[in-house]
């Protein structure tokens, strides 16, 4: 795949950021998902790819647009044969409130290389480069925060583990604890965390606990781009999403699945734009003139380079594609 993609996929989270940023603190986390979509649709349109999603707003029949198996792009002969993994919004509800951590993200990866993941629960592990291969999600708590806090060279009551602040978490956070590492608990929006945990100045180390199974597919191809660590299981809560996993080919659900199971290959590319305030990313600003602002981030697997890029919009000279 050309590297200059990368920058288009950063147009795409762009074009979604710009769009749904607008409902920030309004209330409404369905309209600001579905302007975060339209957004991000119209962009791919624009870009010569051969698009199939893979993680999307959910199914055909429940999704008007990025739902699983939609085809997306400009497709002209020969253009690349992707599979796309979009979030157009992660952290509907942050927005909905104005809270913090909500972005926009999109992977891309040759055909066949990104897991179709099932619309449920994964528990998940992630590091930043220096700690990758010291983890498993199987291990005791205690003993993975060893081995984060050996790869890292500080104690265990220096490092910082981020986790959805979710009652679901009560056992884990206990075990955290008993074991002495400081936590940071967040709202919504696991992709962001998990990138933070690539970013020394983020302040997190390692991210534990239950999220949706989409967002792990995303934050798999994110951290392969870093040179982290992502590892992540399966958690069907019923008869019925355990059928979904065979449906999808996931015959074993307690498998632990690593970065190559979820984003297979070295062609992966991810890019991030922030909607709301985070650790890495700057939300939306809009200013005088229509004019607006978005911070973003952009890489791929094959050099690893991370670019932060900050755009100026001057939104009245929008192309009708972008409005
Ligand atoms: O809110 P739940 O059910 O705990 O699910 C966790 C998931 O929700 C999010 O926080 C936000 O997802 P949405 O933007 O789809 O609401 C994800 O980042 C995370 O993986």
């Amino acid at each position: 795949m050309d590297r200059e993609l990368a920058l288009n996929l950063v147009r795409v989270t762009e074009a979604a950021a710009l769009e749904c940023a607008r409902h920030m603190g309004r209330g409404d986390k369905i309209i600001a998902d579905q302007s975060a979509v339209n957004g991000m649709r119209k962009m791919f349109d624009t870009i010569n790819i051969d698009g199939v999603v893979v993680i999307g707003e959910g199914e055909m029949d429940e999704a008007p647009m990025l739902y699983i198996g939609e085809r997306i792009g400009k497709a002209q002969k020969g253009c690349p044969k992707v599979d796309i993994a979009v979030d157009p919004l992660d952290g509907t509800t942050a927005v909905a409130k104005g809270l913090p951590n909500a972005i926009s993200v999109v992977a891309i990866a040759p055909r066949g290389c990104l897991l179709h993941a099932p619309d449920m629960y994964m528990n998940k592990i992630a590091v930043g480069p220096k700690a990758a291969g010291r983890i498993h999600l199987d291990a005791p708590v205690e003993e993975n925060l060893k081995a984060v806090a050996d790869a890292l060279n500080k104690s265990i009551s220096d490092l910082t583990v981020t986790l959805l602040d979710r009652p679901r978490h009560k056992e884990l956070i206990e075990k955290i604890r008993k074991a002495g590492a400081r936590i940071k608990l967040f709202g919504d929006g696991d992709v962001a965390a998990a990138i933070a945990t690539c970013f020394e100045h983020s302040g997190v180390d390692i991210l534990m606990g239950i999220g949706g199974a989409p967002e792990g597919v995303i934050a798999a191809a994110a951290l392969k781009c870093m040179g982290g660590e992502f590892q992540g299981k399966l958690v069907p809560m019923d008869e019925a999403e355990l059928e979904r996993c065979y449906k999808m080919g996931i015959t074993d659900v307690n498998k632990v699945l690593t970065m190559e199971d979820l984003a297979k290959g070295n062609e992966i590319f991810f890019a991030a734009t922030g909607v709301s305030d985070g650790e890495l990313l700057k939300g939306v600003v809009y200013y005088q003139n229509n004019m607006a602002k978005t911070h973003s981030m952009v890489t791929r697997a094959e050099t690893g380079t991370v670019r932060f890029i900050e755009s100026i919009h001057k939104l009245d000279k929008k192309p009708d594609y972008a409005k």
